[in-house]
């Protein structure tokens, strides 16, 4: 089945559902652009219609498009070379009045990238473009000052559930799928403004079922890894290097996600001599992704793919068979996949760091897998109240650090003891239960080495600083109040 969300990509701006003011900004924008000449930043979460109104914008407009990715066209006169070749382009063709409308994805990455030029090369390239340029992002405040000056802003907000469903249900009929209306709210609901995702969701439940009901959504849990346990398939049993290789690029992860897909199935499989080859690939692969978060040049990506793709399958040197149960990587599949997932998993970790004393890349290396191990599904839940209760966090973090849905009753009624919880304690004033627990992790982990800093602000170094001498005076053990601390759990 062709992938839904391609499908019913709008063709026009007319079909872009739920931003309506936005749209006609964009529309406003592009009509007036021979006066203003500026660029416009489009910026709003993911999936929620942006790169499809640029495209429905040059359709409508009878431009054509020329796209910039920030990802692979880091360097300065990477991007000077496209801008100059659509300025130039521009002015040779025939009809459309020699318009063309540059399309920049992903324009916020280039934040920190000032060793390599990128913020000033594009805001060179947006004062300097000689057509209309669309800059999209999810973040506005991600790009650099000088960049946000250059330009006009228009924001998309997440697409209301009142506009997600007549979509959903539109495609339903088009696609002679039957379904309960309960089905439908229940997929708007649980992708909270995300359209894409809602007709991700969509398409997966309707490929189980004939009918959609509540149920089948409700129970089919977002069903965004089918693709990879098929790419697993086909690294680690079936296809040759270059093959494996090719896949890869039809794969929805990011390098950084897939290494942790590879390296831990891999060994269902191989074994011996091609166990040990395909770990030194994935080695290889890690070391390249270390140099992209380094420099943040991410056209090295692509070695760490040829590596762990390719590199793996070459290490396979005999027939392989059968079925396997492949699963997510156990902690980083909850990881990292998207910029609201890191912020959620950031803001734990300051949390923590705060609570505990340890390091910010420390809490969310090493305390983090730890505690989401510890309360997994919130299996536990009286330690998850008291982690909730330590920590200070919100439903929403909670059902990341635990894996819960966010809604569930589960979560809001851990939360919910949590803050009893919390104030009890603010007057019995008993100190936190996992003070000690994470100190422990700290000592036998901490490497001192922070080679991420994107959470490790001056600000957060210095509530470090200062938490850690507050945590010297907790005692190691909490247990003799009748709390009791994470180690007890253990
Ligand atoms: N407002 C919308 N109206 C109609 N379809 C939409 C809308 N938003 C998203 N979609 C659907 O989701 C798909 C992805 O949308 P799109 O790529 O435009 O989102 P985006 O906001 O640019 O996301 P990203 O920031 O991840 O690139 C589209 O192909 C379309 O099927």
């Amino acid at each position: 089945m062709s992938d839904w969300t391609e499908k019913y990509r709008p063709s026009t701006l007319a079909e872009v559902r739920g931003n309506d003011k936005a749209r006609d900004a964009l529309k406003e924008w592009a009509d007036s652009w021979e006066q203003h000449r500026e660029a416009v930043i489009v910026y709003g979460s993911p999936g929620i219609g942006k790169t499809s109104a640029a495209h429905a914008l040059a359709t409508d407009k009878g431009w054509p498009v020329i796209e910039l990715n920030a990802s692979d066209q880091r360097q300065a006169d990477v991007i000077d070379k496209i801008a100059g070749e659509a300025a130039q382009s521009g002015t040779l063709t025939q009809g459309s009045s020699g318009r063309r409308l540059v399309v920049m994805d992903e324009a916020d990455n280039f934040h920190g990238n000032a060793d390599y030029g990128g913020s000033a090369a594009v805001t060179g390239v947006v004062k300097d473009a000689d057509q209309p340029m669309i800059l999209i992002a999810n973040e506005f405040y991600d790009m650099s000052q000088g960049l946000r000056n250059a330009c006009q802003e228009i924001e998309f907000r997440d697409v209301s559930k009142r506009s997600i469903i007549p979509v959903l249900r539109d495609v339903c009929r088009k696609e002679g799928v039957e379904y309960e209306d309960e089905a439908l709210e229940a997929i708007a609901k649980q992708t909270s403004g995300d359209l894409r995702s809602a007709i991700n969701d969509l398409q997966a439940v309707a490929e189980r079922a004939d009918r959609l009901t509540v149920d089948d959504v409700v129970t089919g849990q977002r069903d965004t890894t089918t693709d990879i346990f098929d790419f697993l398939d086909d690294v680690i049993k079936k296809l040759d290097p270059q093959a494996a290789l090719e896949a890869s690029y039809d794969v929805d992860e990011t390098p950084d996600d897939m290494i942790n897909w590879i390296e831990d199935n891999m060994p269902k499989d191989y074994a011996g001599r091609e166990l040990a080859d395909a770990y030194g690939y994935l080695a290889n692969a890690d070391r390249w992704l270390g140099r992209v978060r380094a420099t943040q040049d991410y056209s090295y990506w692509r070695y760490a793919g040829d590596n762990m793709t390719a590199g793996v399958a070459a290490a396979r040197n005999e027939q392989k068979g059968g079925w396997t149960r492949y699963g997510p990587p156990s902690y980083w599949s909850k990881l990292g996949r998207s910029r609201g997932s890191r912020e959620t998993r950031d803001s734990i970790a300051v949390k923590i760091a705060e609570e505990s004393g340890t390091s910010i890349g420390t809490a969310r290396r090493h305390v983090l897998p730890f505690l989401a191990e510890l309360t997994h599904h919130c299996k536990n839940r009286e330690l998850t109240v008291r982690m909730a209760a330590v920590y200070d966090l919100d439903e929403k973090q909670v059902s990341f650090v635990t894996g819960s849905g966010k809604t569930t009753n589960k979560v809001q009624s851990i939360v919910e003891d949590a803050q009893e919880l919390r104030e009890q304690e603010a007057v019995e004033h008993s100190g936190g239960a996992f003070e000690g627990a994470t100190r422990d992790i700290e000592d036998e982990t901490s490497e001192g080495t922070e080679s991420e800093t994107d959470v490790d602000t001056e600000e957060n170094a210095g509530a470090e600083t200062e938490d850690a001498t507050e945590t010297d005076d907790a005692p190691e053990e909490e247990s003799d109040d009748g709390q009791a601390g994470l180690t007890d759990f253990m």
